[in-house]
């Protein structure tokens, strides 16, 4: 019988699902309760009645599970970022590694070892990018936020603690700044209104900031003023702004303008120096994503004569970091600008295109390429987005039988699936590896050895 909407049913959570939510079983159904942590007994109100499943609410805590912790965010939860900061850091990894065991295993079909996720260096404060939404409040002042899960009506929040302090301070002088100036946040229902997001990146080790606005229209009034007074308070290395007058979810529009500083920062990844804008991907957690590339360097066991290729490359950092164990890299990325670092960096480390060369490519296509023009790379590295590989890609790779296949990855569900298509292809999987680039959120990353049979 399936449940009814607001019925209250008495509930023993089990586990977490790989969304961060707890579940339960009771009359042979499954029970999603968000904010709930394995071991709790709790009343719960079914708020959506599935035909094999359904998802409730906690209405009373009965019995707090080990884990649980006292939550230190007024806004976890509502906000949509840290699913998991009610339970302690000790119980997230434990989740997180069950999350990828289980990927594996049902959704890869995989019988491979999945060792404990290596937990992150710091677990507060570690983003190194920000993209905060902005809008106005019931009393019609202008706050940042985010956008509250699956929907997108703005939670407001001054002291989000996985990001630095600066980038909060920032955030509230800006919307001072901006309610001085007359400036009016953007309405994405009417599509009226001027400043869309606040954008900021640090350089983690150089300690480097940059702040983007991103606006309906072009630039701001009294725009010189409000960056110099921003520049000046926050120390800001650039301040940029970024155009985007379309009706769309998509943060960053095409066009972006330098106000002040060079237009970049500048920063290093595992020993990588690194100029980024605004458009490129980075690790968000940088002391972490070190952690993750040293693993990825291991599993990939380069040899001095190698040819590694490094698919979804971004600004190259991965190869990069490992290039001085082989021979040549190849990286190939779709992001223009992100392709232009990776020269840049190549060029800054003296490395000519035939040790380092980064193509502006689809990975897919370029790998069928390489393929076709009869590429042998020893090592392939792949990190895709989160929906994985193309099955271009894969086939490629299959066809182009390196050695060894080193596939990082932000999402579980499709690593286990491409992981699955690359055995029935000629592979092993050997290991996987999780790292938690993203403590107190569900999100977790893992590294997967793959070796040719
Ligand atoms: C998870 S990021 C990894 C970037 C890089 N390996 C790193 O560690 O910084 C995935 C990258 O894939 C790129 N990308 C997305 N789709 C792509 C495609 N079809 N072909 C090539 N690159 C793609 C994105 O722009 C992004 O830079």
């Amino acid at each position: 019988m399936p449940f009814t909407k607001n019925q209250i049913i008495t509930l023993e959570i089990e586990a977490l699902s790989n969304d961060g939510n707890g579940v339960a079983h009771k009359d042979g159904q499954a029970v999603f309760v968000p904010l709930t942590a394995p071991g709790d007994v709790a009343e719960v109100r079914i708020v959506k009645p599935m035909k094999t499943y359904a998802f409730g609410r906690v209405e009373k805590l009965l019995t707090a599970g080990p884990g649980r912790i006292k939550q230190d965010c007024p806004v976890a939860g509502p906000c949509g970022g840290c699913g998991l900061r009610h339970i302690s850091y000790e119980a997230e990894c434990a989740a997180k590694t069950q999350f990828v065991r289980d990927a594996f295993a049902r959704l890869g079909k995989l019988d491979v070892p999945v060792l404990d996720v290596l937990g992150a260096p710091d677990t507060d404060r570690y983003r190194n990018k920000v993209q905060l939404p902005v809008g106005t409040d019931e009393n019609g002042h202008i706050v940042t936020g985010f956008f509250a899960g699956r929907s997108h009506r703005i939670v407001a929040c001054t002291d989000c603690k996985l990001q630095p302090a600066w980038m909060n301070e920032l955030a509230a002088r800006a919307c001072a700044l901006l309610e001085e100036n007359g400036i009016t946040a953007y309405n994405e229902e009417t599509h009226t209104g001027r400043v869309r997001h606040l954008y900021m990146r640090q350089g983690w080790h150089s300690g480097q900031r940059l702040l983007c606005f991103v606006v309906n229209g072009n630039g701001l009034p009294n725009e010189a003023e409000i960056c110099a007074t921003l520049q000046k308070e926050f120390a800001l290395t650039t301040i940029l702004v970024n155009r985007n007058s379309e009706r769309t979810n998509v943060i960053l529009g095409r066009r972006t303008r330098t106000v002040l500083g060079p237009g970049v920062i500048e920063d290093t990844l595992a020993g990588v120096p690194l100029r980024m804008g605004v458009h490129e991907f980075y690790q968000v957690n940088t002391p972490a994503a070190e952690v993750l590339y040293a693993k990825a360097r291991e599993y990939a066991g380069l040899k001095p004569d190698d040819f590694l290729l490094d698919l979804y490359c971004g600004m190259g950092t991965i190869g990069l970091s490992m290039l001085a164990d082989c021979k040549r890299l190849v990286g190939v990325e779709v992001v223009p600008q992100a392709v232009e670092g990776a020269k840049e960096t190549a060029a800054r480390l003296g490395l000519d295109a035939d040790r380092a060369d980064f193509r502006c490519q689809d990975a897919g296509a370029a790998a069928a390429q390489l393929a076709a023009e009869g590429a042998r790379p020893d090592v392939i590295v792949v990190d895709p987005p989160r929906k994985g590989c193309d099955e271009a890609a894969l086939t490629a790779i299959a066809e182009m039988a390196p050695r060894t296949v080193v596939m990082v990855s932000c999402n579980a569900a499709t690593a286990a699936r491409d992981a699955k298509w690359l055995t029935e292809h000629g592979y092993k999987a050997v290991e996987v590896q999780p790292v938690d680039l993203f403590p107190r959120t569900k999100h977790v990353e893992c590294v997967v050895k793959l070796v040719w049979e």
